[in-house]
């Protein structure tokens, strides 16, 4: 039977899951032949398995996980969610017996509402499909977030993984891995399903945008300019140097939209970007292809990055490299993207036995460009991965400076609920290993209509009108898929 061995850790609607686990994960792996990661989110099967939590992860260095339904949930509220969900995580984990390659070995995904105060309280209901999102009538501040916790993170009952970095052939490999707590239920999984993807194309076509049928912003112009201007006068008092303000764009489809092969295209026009694709509870889904890694961890090597202050890309190469000059030329994103980089050195150097913090260079993606240093370090003692992301988030580069103020600022600025946009999404493992990028460039899917979020940093000397377009242009990756 396939639904009985779902969620042993799984919280009740209003407290956290801590219950220890009855009996250890089991899983199993085998290597498959080439099959589309699209189709297999997309696929519908029948009986239990009918329409169950899809989830996505891929990453620049060529990782990528599909996984459906849940062999196990954790979840937290509250500011120490990071904390619990590490707990959790650790009787989740304790006595995992897996049989595969380390490359499929089972790992929590899911991901952290940016605010301590989200206060979304989970009704699960495993079975919600993008159907039966109806999300219009709660409240505004946050119906989008309806569907995501606190903090929310699944291990799937089955998943595909493919890595280009792994295999030291340079030939990606591809595994299927089943997860549960019986042995012989898991491998009875394992060959259904290997089965069932036999029969899904190894290529999709990557879809036709739904196309826009009409557009309403949080924030008009004018509001906007409003924000800035008090903000430069908090940042006037010094009290706050630095604070990141949002806007929230919904997007009604003339189409219903596919995630899946959203974020397949956006894989094309981003190559370079991570790409997400998390369902919530409630049916609706969270995808994006965020360009910002927040923290990668494997045994004592840490890896980050500061990446902050925003140009347009140029038509033509001259203009492209003018503007990249100008942005390494400016006093101002030297100071913006300078905080960045001082507050990741405080939370690391306290960790680090080394700490290595790059040139500072150019980001160049499709539509924008940044001012990016590469960070590294290592670890001095065994450290969770966890406990990065809690030390880190939200950088400067999402918040601001110093943190409380930046927070509070946000809170009374913004008319609009973040949910979990500009949060760590990702996964971590049982070694404590993991990798989390921001969830930036980002939206809210149900059926036919998305939420995009889009942010810029605000400093001394900022102008709302420069901010305003910068804005505009982190709407684009999203956006320009969906028209
Ligand atoms: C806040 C966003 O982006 C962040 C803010 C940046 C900036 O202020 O220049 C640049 C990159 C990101 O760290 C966003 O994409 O919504």
């Amino acid at each position: 039977m396939d639904g009985t061995s779902e969620g042993r850790l799984a919280g009740t609607p209003h407290e956290p899951a801590s219950e220890t686990l009855e009996e250890p994960l089991v899983s199993a792996s085998r290597e498959l032949a080439d099959v589309s990661f699209g189709a297999i989110t997309d696929a519908e099967f029948d009986g239990d398995e009918a329409s169950e939590l899809r989830l996505q992860w891929a990453t620049p260095d060529g990782l990528e996980i599909v996984g459906r339904g849940v062999a196990a949930r954790l979840t937290a509220t509250g500011p120490t969610r990071f904390d619990d969900i590490h707990q959790q995580a650790s009787n989740l984990f304790a006595d995992l017996e897996h049989d595969g390659p380390a490359i499929a070995r089972p790992r929590a995904f899911g991901g952290f509402a940016f605010h301590d105060s989200h206060d979304t309280v989970a009704e699960y209901d495993e079975t919600a499909t993008s159907d039966t999102a109806d999300t219009a009538d709660t409240d505004a501040r946050n119906s989008h977030w309806q569907g995501f916790d606190a903090a929310s993170f699944v291990v799937p009952r089955v998943f595909v993984t493919r890595s280009d970095t792994d295999d030291l052939t340079g030939n990606a490999k591809i595994w299927l891995t089943a997860v549960g707590t019986d042995a012989s239920e898991t491998s009875d999984r394992l060959e259904r399903w290997d089965e069932r993807l036999a029969d899904l194309p190894a290529m999709q076509p990557s879809g036709t945008s739904p196309g826009v049928a009409a557009t309403e912003r949080t924030t008009t112009r004018e509001q906007w300019a409003g924000q800035v201007d008090a903000a430069l006068e908090r940042i006037a008092t010094d009290r706050l140097r630095k604070v990141v303000l949002a806007q929230a764009l919904s997007v009604d489809l003339e189409d219903e939209i596919d995630v899946a092969s959203t974020l397949e295209r956006l894989r094309r026009r981003y190559p370079n970007c991570y790409r997400f694709l998390i369902s919530g509870h409630d049916g609706s889904t969270f995808f994006g292809a965020p360009p910002e890694r927040l923290v990668s961890k494997r045994g004592d090597r840490v890896e980050t990055e500061a990446l902050a202050g925003s140009a347009p890309r140029g038509e033509a190469p001259e203009e492209d490299e003018a503007y990249a000059d100008e942005m390494l030329a400016s006093d101002k994103l030297d100071r913006e993207h300078d905080l960045v980089v001082e507050a990741i050195r405080d939370q690391l150097e306290g960790l680090a036995s080394e700490l290595y913090i790059g040139d500072r260079g150019i980001r160049k993606l499709a539509t924008i460009q940044h001012l990016q240093t590469p960070i590294e370090a290592t670890l001095a003692a065994d450290r969770h991965v966890l406990e990065l992301v809690e030390g880190l988030h939200p950088t400067p580069a999402v918040g601001g400076m110093p943190p409380e103020a930046a927070w509070e600022t946000i809170r009374d600025t913004e008319p609009f609920d973040r949910g979990w946009y500009a949060s760590p999404i990702g996964w971590f493992d049982a070694n404590g290993d993991g990798e989390f990028a921001v969830g930036l460039r980002s939206g809210v899917a149900t059926a036919d209509r998305v939420t995009l979020f889009a942010g810029n940093g605000i400093v001394a000397d900022s102008d709302p009108d420069e901010e305003w377009e910068e804005v505009q242009l982190k709407f684009r990756p999203i956006l320009d898929e969906l028209r």
